[in-house]
């Protein structure tokens, strides 16, 4: 298996960039997945990685090796990229087995390494006792696995997934992301995982690549995207984080500095040597919301909405004096909140999101 590395790669048609200055590299054998919205540039990405697009600027390395560049644009095939797209596309007259070798008979390797190589792949994906079967007669999740074999038969030098489980009812997905992550660690290969599912991308991936307008918003692991977000698209797009304007009163110190938010002044967690400053932005969770115990803390305002989800409710909130700032926490039972009732809540902590531009 090899790296991958995207060096500051631009690509535009017409005049607008469906990608900006990109530069991502995944180290041999990581799974990483590429997040962000429809229209974000996922597919372009992933296109000009398989080699079906060229790059406007910036350029391409597999495994060391420039791929892409505004000279250079190595054609599909002798790139050796591995692609799992979400229709998986098997030929229905073709067995398990001829699905999964018929690139290799058109390649022309001879029918005993044909037979191995494709008994090899079978094993990869758990499918070996299938190799008989017509697609026709497999679940939705083991065609999935046919179409990865298929595709690691060609012993690919990195494997691209293009959205692969969106077909997928709820239950196969869950059990697919199950196998997918099983496949990961037992083979070792360099994947990237293209989803606009973030529940997905959390569940299997070792780093996050977020992006939105062709732009790479942050590169990280699940826990630092989740905790640390770098910027306002990551803290509200992951795990519908709330943005909340604040001042920062006091200088960073041991990884936390002290904010004003909503009237309320609150120690939050922040990068190394933040400084006082104005119009800041927080992130904040719904876990790091409650009620005010004490009539002189948090901040007043009124519910909009308390919707009962068994167990607790998820309450919405707009605070007095800031009508567009909508806050969201789940209040456990027994559950006292209703809509259009006065309550006044308290954040315990929170996240420094870093000024435009720094690092
Ligand atoms: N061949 C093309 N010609 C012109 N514009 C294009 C072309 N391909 C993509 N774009 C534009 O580039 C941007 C990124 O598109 P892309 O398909 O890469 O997004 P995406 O993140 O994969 O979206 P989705 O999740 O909806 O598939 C979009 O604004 C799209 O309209």
């Amino acid at each position: 298996m090899a790296g991958l590395s995207i060096h500051n790669v631009t690509k535009s048609f017409g005049g607008t960039n469906a990608l900006d200055d990109v530069s991502i590299d995944v180290a041999d054998g990581e799974f990483l997945a590429v997040l962000g919205p429809s229209g974000c540039g996922k597919t372009t990405l992933l296109r000009l990685i398989a080699g079906f697009e060229d790059v406007t600027g910036g350029r391409v390395s597999i495994g060391g090796r420039v791929v892409s560049s505004p000279e250079l644009n190595v054609p599909p095939e002798r790139r050796r990229v591995g692609i799992v797209f979400q229709n998986y596309a098997l030929w229905p007259h073709m067995s398990v087995a001829e699905n999964i070798g018929y690139a290799l008979k058109v390649a022309r390797v001879g029918r005993a390494e044909r037979e191995a190589r494709v008994k090899g792949a079978l094993a990869l994906v758990n499918m070996e006792q299938y190799a008989d079967r017509r697609p026709a007669n497999l679940s939705g999740g083991q065609r999935q696995r046919v179409a990865l074999a298929r595709c690691l038969v060609a012993e690919p030098s990195l494997v691209l997934f293009d959205e692969p489980l969106a077909n997928l009812d709820v239950h196969l997905r869950a059990s697919m992301e199950d196998e997918f992550a099983d496949f990961h660690k037992r083979t070792g290969t360099t994947i990237l995982y293209i989803t606009h599912d973030q529940a997905e991308a959390m569940a299997l991936a070792d780093r996050i690549a977020v992006m939105d307008h062709g732009r790479l918003m942050q590169l990280a692991t699940p826990r630092e995207l989740y905790h640390e977000p770098a910027n306002e698209m990551v803290a509200s797009f992951i795990s519908q984080g709330m943005v909340l304007p604040a001042d920062v009163l006091t200088a960073e110190k041991k990884g936390e500095c002290k904010v004003k938010v909503l009237g309320q002044e609150l120690v939050v967690r922040c990068r190394k040597g933040e400084t006082p400053r104005r119009n800041a932005r927080i992130c904040c969770r719904a876990s790091q919301i409650e009620a005010a115990t004490d009539k002189g803390e948090g901040f007043a305002g009124t519910i909009t909405r308390a919707v009962y989800r068994g167990g607790s409710a998820r309450v919405e909130f707009e605070p007095d004096g800031a009508p567009h700032t909508g806050l969201h926490f789940d209040q456990p039972d027994p559950v006292t909140f209703e809509a259009g009732g006065r309550a006044r809540l308290r954040l315990t902590s929170g996240w420094l999101i870093p000024a435009a531009g720094a690092g």
